[in-house]
């Protein structure tokens, strides 16, 4: 679950980076890794900044001036497909053909197909590990084959019909062309989120694409729209023609190039992986939470009988994604909210670092605990999900040391059992806590006195609207969307093993370890 970006705006003097830039900011909860910005100047040439670290580590002011340019995209990553190398760090570029540059979120379950068919049949190369950089190589290869002097807008439609043929998997794309316009699409299935904003202007209207909605509430994109699953949208800078008849602004095509197969949005996203503030396929995120609060309040006064507001003295949520569920999960129930953990705001987001040692560190440098809270007391402590358990295991420890008398965990997901291989870097199924468990040996482990999950109906009945029936939701199930051989399952693991493998020797690949990562084109960030 990486955050993507793309801007174009309406000013031809206009210069995209400072929006693109605090637009990553908003999306900083999907990527910690890395981050970048790739933007398009007046004569069609490319400027970028990326590398590893989070967006405030990464970009410096005296080289955000250097990106100039009304248009450009944008990215924070996590991990999920290749290593974490500076050199993956996204936008990707290439320059054949037209000059194009590409920021993606998902994964791409058919890479080693696509990374046999670029090397033997399309003849091109490939430089890092990146499902991403497959993905972009198609898509140039699909407009290469068109073999055209200059674009037009069918011919981007044209190609990005190769690229459905080809790609499996689950991703959310922008994409730039030189001197030309961008470009925003999405897998047949919507498995990842992509939004679509606007905002007039003087000059015409500026258009924005983004993971997630929240961003356009900061920048007074008052109108958006999901880009529908297997739609391209490409927005075109103005050309001469369009001048001529007096439309200076940026003009929008909108095509649907495959039809959507099966409209299946990662229920991940609800869970855990969104803003609250954000809206995704017309649902918003707080309310699938609150939801969620509100079935698991029903879910544990089942458990623990009519008398349960004698068994539990405070529910407690563990900041940061579970407050919302919480606090309805709560009122429900009529118990009293307690926050009882404080959270240290400067540090991220523990499940989506590298490695399990700093996981576990984080959880209690970002955790702290008000001891009266639980002195005595039998406490429900509440969580979006459990994942590895890391979270878990500390936050238990931590009501104990307090003084907590009875201490239950409850979790807005149900029993996490297969790897999530559209969005979480899980090396093994064997890392997750529940993997082969019941929920009483879940508890043994953790060491907690009760463990309650979500039923998944329950929380597919939190997500649903009219138009949202059906979700991913492999990670519950070990049914996959897209399907997913056993080999690939095996590839995931192997691959996933490797780079923490190199994240412990905090080198990316064995054989490169004294060679600098970075092979880019004008990469200020290196400057
Ligand atoms: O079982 P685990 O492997 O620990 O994973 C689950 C935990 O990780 C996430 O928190 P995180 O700190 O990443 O983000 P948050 O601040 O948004 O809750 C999630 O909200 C759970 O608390
Ligand atoms: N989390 C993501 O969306 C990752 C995108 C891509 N697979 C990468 O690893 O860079
Ligand atoms: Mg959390």
């Amino acid at each position: 679950m990486c955050g993507i970006l793309g801007l174009m705006l309406a000013d031809p003097k206009g210069h995209a980076c400072p929006e693109l830039y605090e637009g990553l900011y908003s999306l900083q909860h999907r990527g910690q890794d890395a981050a970048g910005i790739v933007t398009a100047g007046k004569r069609g040439r490319f400027y970028q900044c990326k590398g590893n670290g989070m967006v405030s580590d990464v970009f410096s002011q005296p080289q955000l001036r250097n990106l100039v340019g009304r248009m450009g995209v944008a990215h924070v990553r996590y991990p999920t497909a290749g290593s974490c190398a500076n050199s993956e760090a996204q936008p990707f570029y290439v320059n054949s053909p037209y000059g194009l540059v590409l920021a993606h979120n998902g994964n791409i379950i058919n890479g080693e197909e696509l990374k046999h068919f670029l090397d033997v049949e399309a003849h091109r190369h490939v430089n890092t590990g990146s499902d991403s950089e497959l993905l972009l190589n198609i898509f140039a290869n699909e407009l290469q084959r068109l073999d055209k002097f200059r674009l037009a807008e069918d011919d981007i439609f044209e190609a990005l019909r190769g690229v459905y043929d080809r790609v499996n998997g689950g991703y959310a794309c922008v994409a730039m062309i030189a001197g030309f316009g961008i470009l925003g699409f999405r897998d047949p299935n919507g498995i990842r989120p992509l939004v679509i904003g606007e905002r007039d202007t003087p000059f015409g209207k500026d258009y924005m694409f983004a993971s997630e909605s929240v961003v356009f509430n900061q920048f007074g994109y008052r109108k958006f729209r999901d880009v529908a699953p297997g739609e391209c949208i490409f927005i075109r800078q103005a050309n001469r023609e369009d001048m001529l008849d007096g439309n200076t602004g940026p003009q929008m095509f909108c095509k649907q190039i495959v039809p959507c197969k099966r409209f299946t949005p990662d229920i991940f996203e609800y869970v855990y992986f969104a803003r609250p503030d954000s809206v995704i396929d017309g649902l918003s995120v707080y309310q699938s939470r609150l939801n969620m609060g509100k079935t698991l309040a029903q879910t544990i006064i089942d458990r623990f009988g009519p008398d349960y507001k004698s068994k539990i003295d405070a529910v407690i949520p563990v900041p940061d994604s579970a407050r919302t569920s919480a606090l309805q999960l709560a009122q429900s129930a009529d118990l009293p909210y307690v926050e009882a953990f404080i959270k240290n705001r400067y540090i991220g987001r523990t499940f989506i670092m590298p490695g399990q040692q700093i996981r576990r560190k984080s959880v209690r440098r970002k955790l702290n605990v008000q001891p009266q809270e639980f002195n005595g007391k039998n406490v429900l402590l509440v969580d979006d999900s459990i994942v590895r358990g890391t979270t878990s295991k500390e936050i238990v420890q931590m009501a104990r040391e307090s003084g907590a008398r009875n201490v239950y965990l409850a979790s807005c997901a149900p029993m996490i059992t297969h790897p999530h291989i559209y969005g979480i870097d899980l090396a093994d199924c064997k890392d997750l806590v529940a993997y082969g468990k019941t929920e009483e040996e879940v508890a043994a482990v953790i060491k907690a006195d009760g463990v309650i999950y979500q039923k998944l109906e329950d929380l597919i009945a939190s997500c649903s609207t009219d138009k949202l029936k059906n979700f991913e939701v492999g990670l519950f199930t070990g049914v996959y969307t897209t399907g997913a051989s056993s080999e690939y399952l095996v590839h995931l693991e192997r691959l996933r093993v490797a780079n923490q493998r190199a994240r412990r020797n905090s080198f990316a690949e064995d054989e490169e370890r004294d060679v600098p990562e970075d092979v880019a084109m004008i990469n200020v960030s290196s400057d």
